[in-house]
């Protein structure tokens, strides 16, 4: 046998590397939580393949955003295999560019196999060690059913990893990789050539001369300089497209609660509310993530306050719009057009009217297009797989294998705390100020040495960033994603006298320069803050701005803050229960007997929003905010 000149060593595993492309040799690995160097061991493994498969650390893994209430799940995320010497097999299910391939396939054997049937793709996948896609195939939980365990990794080559079943992918041991940024400005350039085809008709006119008329003035368009633009969502695509507009004349604001100021205004770009946005743009351009918050945020209110003649261009994700509120928007004149290359659903239906309407164009998800992109994506897909397959952990792992069995047993109350605390701190900013200073503080009787802040740090941006994006975060990518988008997150230690055996007493989040939606969450200092404690195993709410309070977080939570007076209690309490919501948990911090104070109700389920109402219309009632826990 031939020795390899390269070897990992894993918690007495050892991972042959010798085929590993150049770039990847002088890294270290880094593996369940850990950062080892690679060890140049000498030990008798054929060169004629990797044993890749051979690293068996249990570890833990992060559950993705849709992984229900616990912050961690335990999960093999590379199982024990036996040494095996062929090659791993990689099933490419939609095209790649050929930069990625002859990656893959100087390392792999690649199967490249499109538009296979659901049921050909769990036939195939038991027979893959990687599966990588893009947007058009659904990667469910029948696949890694399928797989039997043999798939280790999904590349994702692009974005949204919306067609994953990141939840199975978990609990079947499978990394999921994504290539996030090689495609942005293929997206960018698209929003812009959606921009100028709408605003001079471009596809409706060559359509009528290529059907032999000549029809000039009906195709008059409009001109795009001296017009307002209004980015919504100001991240890696909607800047680029801002950059782009700034330069064909228009003026651009955008509406980003999350994003830097200062990085809008070093492109001369105006940070407004959403109102301002939609209500002084001639045309709006989508680049926000689908989430719960964004879903069909566009939608027959919204269209309400725009500026008649509005043109609407979306290369984001189809959900953010009310599909059918648009066409009536259309049909009315209060959108005069829209150009499309996301929808609800995708492909969509063949007599979808919107795609059938006259002021609309259409492209058929194309933002991510471009031969570059696409060489891009696959260059990075393909190495961000193939690390993944000998051990590594990607930056742009999604669902990534993190610490050790035995520290999480121990932080596990504390991770999910400070995934809470960073949830509801995001909830309480208002205004556009953004959030860029953030400092999460321990109150511990431990040392530095004695207490690994990795993982709660993480998983405090994990809560901070996830329901505002459509990031996914983990022990490996959370200070990149953070960096990223300009938030610069510090932690800070303060000595408490407690037992070392509980690891920490308190933590505390401070968001600072940041406008609240709930005023009473600031602090004397301006700074939002939250402070949380885990008590019996639970996280709790301990600190809301100056107010005490103590309420457990295994629901969400309706922060009010009233004059302190007899009989709020039930009063609040009976409008929660005519509306059938759940209490499950009620305290009232104040500053001193009938002065102000801050009621802390912990609800089961959401409340309506009438109910909502109500509360905030008693008299007592100064301010009110509910917040998903
Ligand atoms: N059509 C395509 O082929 C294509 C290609 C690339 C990306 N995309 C989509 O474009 C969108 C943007 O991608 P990106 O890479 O720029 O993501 P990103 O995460 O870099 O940026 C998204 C921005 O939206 C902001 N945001 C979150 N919630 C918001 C809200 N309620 N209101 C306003 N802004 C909000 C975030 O703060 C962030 O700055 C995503 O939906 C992505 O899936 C589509
Ligand atoms: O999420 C993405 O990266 C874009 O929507 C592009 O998707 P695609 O790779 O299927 O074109």
């Amino acid at each position: 046998m031939a020795a390899c000149a390269h070897h990992i060593r894993l918690q007495n595993q050892y991972v042959c590397d010798y085929h590993k492309p150049a770039s990847f040799c002088a890294r270290k690995a880094s593996f369940a939580g850990q950062s080892l160097p690679l060890e140049p061991l000498l030990h008798g493994v054929s060169r004629r393949g990797p044993s890749l498969a051979s690293v068996s650390t249990a570890s833990v893994a992060i559950t993705p955003k849709d992984g229900g209430a616990s912050a961690v799940v335990a999960a093999a995320a590379f199982a024990p295999r036996t040494r095996s010497l062929a090659l791993p097999t990689v099933l490419v299910a939609e095209k790649l560019g050929e930069g990625g391939l002859e990656l893959l396939r100087k390392v792999a054997n690649v199967d490249c196999s499109y538009n296979l049937s659901p049921e050909e793709l769990c036939a195939k996948v038991s027979l893959c060690d990687a599966l990588i896609v893009r947007s058009g195939t659904k990667v469910t939980r029948e696949v890694f059913e399928a797989s039997k365990g043999r798939l280790k990794v999904v590349g994702r080559a692009g974005v949204g990893i919306d067609n994953v079943d990141l939840q199975a992918a978990t609990e079947f041991g499978c990394l999921v990789v994504n290539a996030p940024t090689a495609n942005t400005i293929a997206a960018a350039e698209h929003g812009i050539a959606l921009l100028v085809s709408m605003a001079r008709n471009i596809p409706q006119a060559d359509t009528s001369l290529k059907a032999g008329k000549w029809l000039r003035s009906k195709y008059t368009g409009v001109s795009l300089a001296g017009k307002t633009l209004a980015v919504m969502g100001f991240g890696k695509v909607g800047s680029e497209v801002a950059r782009r507009a700034k330069g064909l004349g228009m003026h651009v604001v955008s509406h980003d609660p999350y994003a830097p100021v200062d990085r809008a205004h070093a492109i001369g770009v105006e940070l407004v509310s959403f109102e301002d946005a939609i209500a002084q743009a001639d045309f709006i351009s989508l680049h926000m993530p689908l989430t719960q918050a964004t879903a069909k945020i566009f939608n027959t209110e919204t269209f309400a306050k725009v500026k008649k003649g509005v043109r609407i261009i979306n290369v984001a994700r189809g959900g953010v719009i009310d599909e059918e509120a648009l066409l009536k928007a259309l049909d009315t004149g209060v959108v005069a057009q829209a150009a499309l290359d996301v929808f609800t659903e995708e492909p969509p239906e063949q007599d979808n009217k919107l795609i059938a309407h006259e002021n609309v164009i259409v492209t058929p998800h194309l933002g991510a297009s471009t031969a570059e992109a696409q060489e891009g994506v696959a260059v990075e897909i393909a190495e961000a797989v193939l690390g993944a397959l000998q051990g590594e952990l990607s930056g742009t792992a999604v669902n990534a294998p993190t610490v050790p069995r035995e520290v999480i047993a121990e932080l596990a109350p504390y991770v999910s705390l400070a995934e809470k605390l960073g949830k509801l701190a995001i909830q309480l900013v208002g205004g556009v100020s953004g959030v860029k200073n953030v400092k999460l503080s321990y109150l511990s009787a431990r040392s530095q040495e004695e207490l690994d802040t990795r993982l709660l740090r993480a998983m405090l941006i994990k809560g901070l960033i996830e329901p505002i994006s459509n990031a996914y975060i983990n022990l490996v990518n959370a200070d990149h994603i953070a960096k990223q988008r300009g938030m610069k997150v510090v932690e800070e230690r303060r000595p408490s006298d407690g037992t070392l055996e509980v690891p920490l007493e308190a933590m505390e989040v401070k968001i600072a320069y940041a406008e609240s939606k709930f005023a009473s969450a600031l602090s004397d200092t301006g700074e939002i803050t939250l402070e949380g404690k885990v008590k019996d195993g639970t996280p709790y709410l301990s600190r809301v701005g100056n107010f005490d309070v103590d309420i457990s977080l295994d629901g969400s939570v309706i922060l009010s803050r009233q004059v302190d007076q007899p009989g709020m209690i039930g009063k609040v309490g009976s409008i929660l229960g005519e509306g059938n919501v759940n209490i499950s948990f009620m305290t009232v911090g104040r500053t001193g007997p009938r002065k102000k104070a801050v009621v802390a109700i912990g609800v089961d389920e959401e409340p309506p929003q009438g109910v909502l109402r109500k509360i905030g219309n008693l008299p007592a009632v100064e301010e009110l905010v509910f917040l998903k826990v």
